[in-house]
């Protein structure tokens, strides 16, 4: 295991005792009359995986840019480790980049490629040394020193670029679309790597993708963004089940969504789903109208257990999707439309088919409220 602390330069701690290794307060950038990204506030706490999730052009790499260093902000500051580094040029950060292609020099073995930050901080042959050998060993590549990048596999060349990142211990690692030009196979496997290598080494890192299943696969907390902000920020389960907004609950996959009215006030606010001929007895967090979402997988067809409401529906289409089986539904009562989907197993093809009478059954737990408010990004 690496040593991380620094002693004198941890950053302030955050509200839970954490050190927080990077805050950015009000931090926007414009380009002209174009705003690339809104003043947003994000602290990043000691050994956070933080990923920025969101669609094209949603500012994600000008927000990874300007904590990088090699862009600077229209306004707004950032620190790292609680010193100011606003203005601070790139190479003066204490932050680490790994791109994409990794960016391995390829007339340099392993081991000269992870001493090279080392060598341009001026550190002395026996600190080089200890420290590569210590990081070597930590991403497991000890007996791999001598080759050069192009005798590794993709999976080997990115723990090499991981431990060049993690050598000279920077306090934050940013990592842009890392696994993006890989194939899905080896992007799992790279996946595991990552999880492995940021829980034994307790690195910080900031992370960014627009693939949604590598952002809850990864990460402790996502910041999901659209049209230059971060529009909702969360544990990966809380955006997968607790959605703000229409776009969050249909960015994560299929989502049933229904309209709600609220009635009543304060602790006794019910919520009228008509579409559904349901009341919640939950009370949605605020406003009185907006919608009401729940994960196809949520939901039980033809549940042999108590559930807090059953409907009768007919089967209109199954659809086999990866090792789900989708069940397209239509209410008997009013026809909505549901998609209900469940792992695939050898009953379900034989046990259901379209045009079947069915009921569906679900838990207001397990249903998530927002109010229109809240979804103006939408
Ligand atoms: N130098 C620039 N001048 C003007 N507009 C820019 C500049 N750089 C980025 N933008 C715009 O800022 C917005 C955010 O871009 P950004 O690259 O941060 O998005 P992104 O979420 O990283 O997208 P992608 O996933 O495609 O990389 C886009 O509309 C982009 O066109």
């Amino acid at each position: 295991m690496l040593q991380k602390n620094k002693g004198c330069h941890m950053g302030e701690p955050s509200a839970d005792g954490f050190a927080v290794k990077l805050k950015l307060e009000g931090v926007e950038k414009k380009y002209g009359d174009f705003q690339a990204l809104r003043p947003t506030h994000l602290e990043v706490k000691e050994g956070e995986f933080v990923t920025l999730l969101g669609p094209s052009g949603s500012g994600k790499t000008t927000l990874l840019s300007l904590i990088a260093g090699t862009n600077y902000p229209s306004g707004g500051s950032i620190s790292i480790d609680g010193r100011p580094a606003t203005e601070l040029p790139a190479h003066k950060r204490d932050v680490g980049v790994i791109f994409q292609n990794y960016a391995l020099f390829p007339h340099l073995t392993v081991a000269e490629n992870i001493a090279f930050p080392l060598r341009m901080r001026g550190e002395r042959q026996e600190e080089v040394q200890r420290k590569c050998d210590n990081v070597l060993s930590a991403v497991g590549l000890t007996s791999f020193g001598n080759r050069f990048p192009s005798e590794l596999s993709g999976g080997q060349q990115q723990r090499v670029a991981f431990a060049r990142c993690v050598v000279y211990e920077p306090s934050v690692i940013l990592m842009d679309e890392p696994l993006g030009a890989l194939d899905k196979r080896l992007r799992d496997s790279m996946q595991d790597e990552i999880r492995r290598l940021h829980k034994a080494l307790g690195t910080t890192v900031v992370y960014i993708t627009h693939d949604q299943t590598e952002a809850l696969t990864l990460s402790d907390r996502i910041c999901l963004m659209k049209d230059g902000e971060i529009v909702q920020s969360g544990a990966p389960s809380d955006l997968y089940f607790r959605p703000n907004s229409r776009f969050a609950a249909e960015f994560f996959g299929e989502a049933n969504l229904y309209p709600y009215e609220a009635e009543g006030s304060g602790a006794s606010n019910v919520a009228h789903v008509k579409d559904l001929g349901a009341v919640s007895p939950q009370a949605p967090e605020q406003g009185t109208s907006g919608w009401m979402m729940i994960r196809p997988q949520c939901l039980q067809l033809d549940p042999e257990t108590p559930h807090d409401e059953l409907r009768t529906c007919r089967v209109s289409d199954i659809r086999q999707v990866g090792f789900y089986t989708q069940f397209h539904l239509t209410l008997d009562q009013g026809g909505a439309s549901i998609i209900l989907q469940r792992l695939s197993d050898v009953s379900s093809l034989s046990r259901w088919h379209i045009g079947q009478s069915v009921t569906v059954g679900w838990n207001w737990r397990d249903v998530a409220f927002f109010s229109e408010e809240r979804e103006r990004h939408a």
